[in-house]
């Protein structure tokens, strides 16, 4: 079994979680309050800000120069995105200016850059997967259930589209094969950052339902 498929077993738990969790339930189902989904955006424009640094600091550490260019180009896809989502869903749902760091978000974007940072770049490669795949599964689980006059249809496609698809299946088969270079300790690192990534992805939508503040 590779990599991912054990990095997916340990985290199905987690992902259980978050496909019955509130959040994503009534954003599957359009009921949401725009209040929690404002908070959300809010914060996930932070969070796409530094997630992109991340993504830029593991690029530059990378020895191998096709892993650093497409660290370098996802990180360039997560700027499109918090661009997207200042000329588009901010006025759409209708937020003015990026509000404070919530405590959730303050502890996602500093766990990410410390990894990128400071870890061996295998594991800060797991870090960020999460990032991706979660959003890639939970985005189709979404979108497959999601009804034609949900008020955030608009922002469910972004996630289910091809484009994005072709970078998760890239970041995945990039972390299978860093694993592979690595010994069991080593690999073991790589899933306790896989795992720790998929509890912070949980913990910030919940935080966004419970518009969770210092
Ligand atoms: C908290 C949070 N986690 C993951 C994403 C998803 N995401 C944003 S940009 C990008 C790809 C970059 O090339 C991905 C996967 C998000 N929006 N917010």
């Amino acid at each position: 079994m590779n990599w991912t498929n054990k990095a997916w077993l340990a985290i199905t738990p987690i992902y259980t979680r978050i496909q019955e969790m509130p959040f994503i339930k009534e954003l599957k189902e359009g009921t949401l309050a725009l209040e929690k989904f404002q908070f959300y955006m809010d914060q996930d424009a932070h969070y796409l800000e530094h997630f992109a640094r991340a993504l830029a600091i593991i690029g530059a550490r990378t020895k191998n120069v096709d892993n650093c260019l497409a660290f370098i180009r996802f990180a360039e896809g997560a700027v499109v995105v918090e661009r997207a989502l200042h000329d588009s869903y901010f006025k759409e749902f209708n937020l003015k200016e990026r509000g404070k760091l919530a405590p959730t978000t303050h502890h996602y974007i500093h766990f990410l850059e410390s990894t990128a940072s400071l870890a061996q770049v295998e594991v800060a490669m797991a870090a960020v997967l999460p990032c991706f795949w979660i959003y890639k599964e939970i985005g189709d689980f979404i979108y497959k259930n999601t009804a034609e006059n949900n008020p955030y249809k608009n922002w469910i496609d972004t996630y289910a589209g091809e484009e994005f698809g072709k970078s998760v299946t890239s970041a995945l088969a990039i972390c299978n094969a860093a694993a592979e270079n690595c010994t069991p300790e080593q690999q073991e690192a790589m899933t306790e950052a896989f795992i720790a990534a998929s509890n912070l992805e949980f913990m910030f939508w919940d935080s966004a339902y419970k518009l969770h503040q210092w």
